[in-house]
């Protein structure tokens, strides 16, 4: 299990300050979801913590090695980043797609053995995605794609799962099924996962721990059933809002309106 830490994290991009000293602890084979509203950073840290986006002050840790003191590839062998958005898939099949995620672990020149290809059945039969393994991408909708995308990002095998909105473009069935496919490997695989989620109450039900955004900041953070209250909606989202339980003693978010305080 590993776990993957940031300490003091500044980061931007030029002169634009996104992110002012931020501290994450995931523990080994934990789920937290990083919450925060449109443009509150979420996605800058995602990247920060998958090495792909270099702080400007602190530093992060994975297993307590520094990351900006690994390479490239044995990054991508401990972390592997289902990004919000992808360049253009280009005319490659599903396999021929998903198999990009052994070489992000190989290397550009590194043979891919029959381990190889059985990861890449694995990851494509974990995410239902076999049955077009044959199929261009570019023909799939954006649901059989984006579940193809997880299947990428699974197929690297690495022990720390980075989900930047998993769930867009799945209708409501398949946002559960790859919520579920998620937590399923994060229990056998032992994985760690860093989602950003936008459902709160899919947050709520997923995350062990949340941490919630503002400005740049950690505005709160801890089990979702402590943090996730009519408070945050206000303080993080600014809209009106009410958090209860159900009678299945899941918590439920019911929208009010934009608050006016915010
Ligand atoms: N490449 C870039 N160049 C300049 N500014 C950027 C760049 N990428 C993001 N930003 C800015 O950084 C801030 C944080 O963006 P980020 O994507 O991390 O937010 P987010 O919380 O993930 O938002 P969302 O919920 O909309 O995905 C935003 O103000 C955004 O405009």
């Amino acid at each position: 299990m590993s776990e993957l830490r940031a300490e003091g994290v500044w980061a931007g991009f030029g002169s634009k300050v996104v992110l002012r000293g931020v501290d994450v602890v995931v523990r080994g084979g934990e789920w937290v979801t990083l919450l925060g509203c449109n443009g509150s950073g979420k996605t800058t840290m995602l990247r920060v913590l998958a090495g792909l986006h270099t702080p400007d002050q602190g530093r992060v840790l994975v297993d307590g090695e520094q990351l900006a003191h690994l390479r490239r590839r044995a990054v991508a062998r401990r972390i592997a980043l289902l990004p919000q958005t992808m360049p253009p898939l280009s005319g490659l099949t599903v396999r021929q797609l998903v198999r990009q995620g052994r070489y992000a672990a190989r290397g550009p020149l590194g043979m891919l053995t029959e381990a190889d290809d059985d990861e890449v059945r694995a990851a494509l039969r974990d995410t239902g995605t076999q049955d077009w393994a044959d199929s261009p991408v570019g023909q799939l909708s954006g649901g059989q794609r984006q579940r193809v995308r997880l299947a990428l990002a699974l197929a690297q095998d690495a022990p720390v799962l980075l989900l930047d909105e998993p769930t867009t473009y799945l209708d409501v069935r398949h946002q559960l099924e790859v919520l579920d496919l998620v937590r399923r490997l994060q229990h056998e695989r032992s994985l760690t996962v860093v989602a950003v989620l936008h459902d709160l109450t899919q947050a709520v039900r997923y995350s062990d721990r949340v941490v919630a955004l503002r400005d740049g900041r950690v505005h709160a953070e801890g089990v979702p059933q402590d943090v996730v209250d009519a408070a945050l909606l206000r303080e993080v989202y600014g809209v009106r809002g009410r958090v209860w339980q159900d009678e299945l003693g899941g918590l439920v978010c019911t929208f009010d309106g934009v608050s006016e305080t915010d």
